[in-house]
């Protein structure tokens, strides 16, 4: 593994995803407009990402998945979990959408990730690969609901066991809770790419998210991306929101 950081944790630059979870193209395309113009004040002028997932391509498909993304970079998280060649299969089918990254949990094991790695490889052209990003333990679960799965270890001990094995096996980052990235960066180092949900600001619900962290504390932590759905979204005014998270990561 790499030493040696290029960045401390409280100097790394961390980057807003947004993500617009929503199963329509009008209101999509709304919030990526609010996240753009909120990113172009004076203070912050640094675009975000947007992620589309599960909801919105099930509802309305690919090519309405590349229409919101636009010019932006995307994050297409669609964490495929499956027997080896239908992953590989399913990556193939997603070229054309050209993401930035894409999810696989990592969960599904050694030659699933494998599979992955060479189907990104073999899909994409060299110079637009999206970044393959295994999942760790979700943010909804805490040690009780890890546990009622089979897992007997600690949270932080499987998030650790699974980003180890996504690594070695082909994936060039994780996804994880902001709990778990001091961990992550003492067993693997600076080089794994961090994509950080479970991220709340202060005062704002935690609705289903259970290991949370303010976008400040994710940052000062040294996640790479932080993801935001809900805070921003559902804000009354959610380009406020959105300017008001970029600017605790320019700390
Ligand atoms: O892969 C993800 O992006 C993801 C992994 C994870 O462990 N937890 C998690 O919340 N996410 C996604 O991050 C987004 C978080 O949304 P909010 O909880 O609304 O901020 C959702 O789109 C989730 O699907």
């Amino acid at each position: 593994m790499p030493a040696g950081p290029a960045h401390s944790a409280r100097t790394r630059p961390t980057r807003l995803i947004v993500s617009l979870d929503t199963k329509d193209r009008a209101q999509a395309i709304a919030w990526r407009d609010a996240a753009v113009n909120a990113s172009k004040r004076p203070e912050i002028m640094r675009p975000p990402m947007v992620k589309l997932g599960l909801e919105f391509t099930y509802a309305q498909g690919l090519e309405a998945v590349s229409e919101v993304a636009g010019d932006l970079p995307l994050f297409l998280d669609l964490k495929l979990h499956d027997i080896p060649n239908t992953v590989a299969s399913a990556i193939g089918s997603l070229a054309r959408v050209r993401p930035a990254m894409l999810t696989i949990h990592a969960s599904g094991g050694r030659a699933m990730i494998a599979a992955a790695r060479r189907a990104v490889d073999d899909a994409f052209p060299e110079g637009a690969r999206p970044l393959l990003l295994a999942v760790t333990v979700l943010t909804s679960l805490d040690a009780e609901a890890l546990h009622e799965t089979g897992v007997e270890s600690s949270v932080a001990d499987q998030v650790v066991r699974l980003g180890r094995l996504a690594v070695s096996a082909g994936a060039d980052g994780l996804v994880c809770s902001p709990h778990e990235i001091g961990l992550l960066r003492a067993a693997l180092g600076e080089e794994p790419v961090l994509v950080v949900p479970g991220i709340r600001p202060a005062g704002s619900a935690a609705g289903d998210q259970k290991r949370i962290m303010t976008p400040a504390q994710a940052h000062a932590a040294g996640a790479d991306y932080i993801v935001v759905g809900r805070p921003i979204t559902r804000a009354p005014d959610p380009a406020a929101a959105a300017a008001a998270i970029m600017a605790e990561l320019l700390a």
